[in-house]
């Protein structure tokens, strides 16, 4: 027993001893790799002079008094800074486990990048992965976090299905439950795999700084989007939840939303964060949105969320087929013109819309023949929220009504014109339940909650760059506008005030931004 603390103390102040020596080898290891990976990155025709720049810096260097000690002591100074993290902050070599694993994943994917005509395969069985594995980094769990791999030009990287083949093997042999993004530069037949943070759900209902025309839908990641938005958050608590810490990965990742977390209880603070930011108007090419959800998924929260931010330019009506009063808080306030939970309500309500978009529609056109801007009445646009329509549509049919979707033809398919937005939330299960007419008009998508990769990509109309995760809080999603590409999204805390079990903090805010109880109620919309 005495040996062996012997033993242990001893190693233990070798260790002490060496740790700078080990620190400026890692540091100056990471340097090189930096040096060598910029080199790598430089056009052909820049490298020469660069390489002239460098070796002129160097000899000047050399000439001046002091120089070559100041340059010494300013690569060990830069060495120590570099190498001053944890091994598994570097991309340094990694330990026996993550060579097990990078071999692993190298042998699993000799059978997709390999052919049996290629005389000197770049992947074979007993092959050398760091040959083909340029970076890599991995977190305290040793698993990985980033990797950089090259594969040969013959492989089909234009094909989404060889494509997906690869990223869920990547996925299920670097550990599921987390969400990475791939990257593929079929330039230089190189894929990067990312494991992405989870984002934020510290940012709730407020008045965004946006422009007329513009709906935040919610919040994604900075690579995803050029914008930023100055919100309110609540601030970092410095100590990541459960969640966070598995889906963060230890990365750094791709920021953005992604690094603000929730502090129960402190103030506020303003953070820059990238929005999906959604524009409507007589410009837009998917003035209509569907929104689309598991149970629970917080669809809801998000046509909530949409009506608070278009009160104060315009004018909503509410269409809620769950009938579970949702949107009471909306009743009666200024710019509500109806919120309806029943068939016969609906109906009336629908017809109302239809006839004013065909009236808005012929003023807008009398005017533009003589000359005249569009009156004001049809500048404030309508705003038109369904929430499951689905379920009044079979009410309808059972009752032998009129189908309240087919009463949507008019304000979908003359809408933007008309400056009528139609926003349409149901259920993933039920989606095939909506209309045609429906599906083909809203081209503005959001999918929330848990999804397989086939619902996603009907759902969005192509699929996410991301493997999603089987379990996600609600708000969380994906979001695509038009053609557009698509965005993780994670909507803006929005409860119903009247929800006990929400959070106090959050239910103010969305009662803060309620416009006041009209005191002359409009007249409800007749047919
Ligand atoms: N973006 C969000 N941030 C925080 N909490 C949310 C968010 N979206 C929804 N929630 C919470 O999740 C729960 C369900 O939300 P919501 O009612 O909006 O979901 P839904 O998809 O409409 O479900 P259902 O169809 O069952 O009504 C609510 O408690 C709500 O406060």
């Amino acid at each position: 027993m005495r040996g062996r603390a012997f033993a242990r103390t001893t190693a233990d102040g070798v260790a002490d001893v060496l740790h700078p020596l080990v620190a400026l080898s890692r540091g100056a290891r990471v340097l090189a790799a930096a040096g060598r990976r910029r080199w790598a990155e430089l056009p052909g025709d820049r490298r020469g002079p660069v390489f002239f720049l460098v070796a002129a810096c160097g000899f000047v260097l050399f000439l001046l008094p002091y120089g070559p000690l100041a340059a010494a002591i300013s690569l060990i100074g830069a060495a120590g800074w570099a190498g001053r993290g944890g091994a598994t902050a570097a991309p340094g070599p990694p330990g026996a486990d993550g060579t097990e694993r990078l071999r692993m994943l190298y042998e699993a994917l000799v059978p997709y990048f390999s052919a049996a005509e290629d005389p000197s395969p770049l992947y074979r069985h007993g092959g050398d992965w760091s040959t083909v594995f340029d970076s890599f980094a991995f977190d305290e769990g040793g698993r990985i976090t980033r990797l950089h791999l090259r594969y040969p030009a013959y492989f089909t990287d234009g094909d989404p299905a060889a494509r997906t083949r690869i990223e869920q093997l990547l996925y299920a042999k670097s550990g599921r439950g987390r969400e990475y993004l791939f990257e593929w530069d079929e330039e230089a037949n190189g894929l990067t795999l990312t494991v992405l943070p989870a984002l934020s759900t510290a940012i709730h209902a407020q008045r965004f700084v946006t422009a007329p025309g513009e709906t935040v839908l919610g919040f994604t990641d900075a690579s995803s989007v050029q914008r930023t938005l100055p919100v309110l958050t609540a601030p970092e608590t410095g100590e990541e939840d459960a969640e966070d810490a598995e889906d963060a990965g230890g990365t750094g990742g791709t920021g953005g939303a992604g690094r603000l977390r929730k502090a129960a209880g402190s103030e506020p603070e303003t953070q820059d964060v990238p929005p999906v930011v959604w524009r409507t108007g007589p410009r837009s090419t998917e003035p209509h949105l569907l929104a689309l959800g598991q149970p629970g998924s917080g669809t809801t929260t998000l046509l909530r969320s949409i009506a608070l931010q278009a009160l104060p330019h315009g004018e909503v009506l509410v269409v809620d087929g769950s009938g579970t009063g949702e949107y009471a808080c909306l009743s009666g306030r200024t710019g509500v013109l109806a919120v309806e939970c029943g068939l016969a309500g609906t109906l009336t309500a629908l017809e109302w819309a239809g006839h004013e978009t065909e009236r808005r529609l012929i003023a807008a056109n009398r005017a533009r023949q003589l000359g005249h801007p569009p009156p004001e009445d049809i500048q404030r646009p309508l705003w038109v929220l369904l929430d499951r329509p689905s379920v009044l549509s079979h009410l309808a049919a059972a009752d032998g009504r009129t189908d309240p979707q087919e009463l949507l033809a008019v304000p979908l398919r003359h809408g933007r014109a008309a400056n009528v937005r139609v926003v349409v939330a149901d259920q993933l299960d039920t989606a095939e339940r909506l209309s045609e007419t429906v599906r083909s008009n809203t081209r503005a998508r959001v999918v929330l909650g848990p999804a397989s990769p086939e619902q996603l990509t009907a759902a969005l109309g192509a699929p996410p760059h991301t493997t999603p995760t089987p379990e996600v809080p609600p708000g969380r999603g994906y979001a695509r506008l038009g053609t557009g590409p698509v965005h993780r999204l994670q909507v803006p805390a929005t409860p119903d005030p009247y929800d006990e079990a929400a959070g106090e903090a959050e239910r103010q805010a969305v009662l803060r931004l309620l416009p006041t109880q009209n005191p002359t109620p409009p007249p409800p919309p007749t047919g």
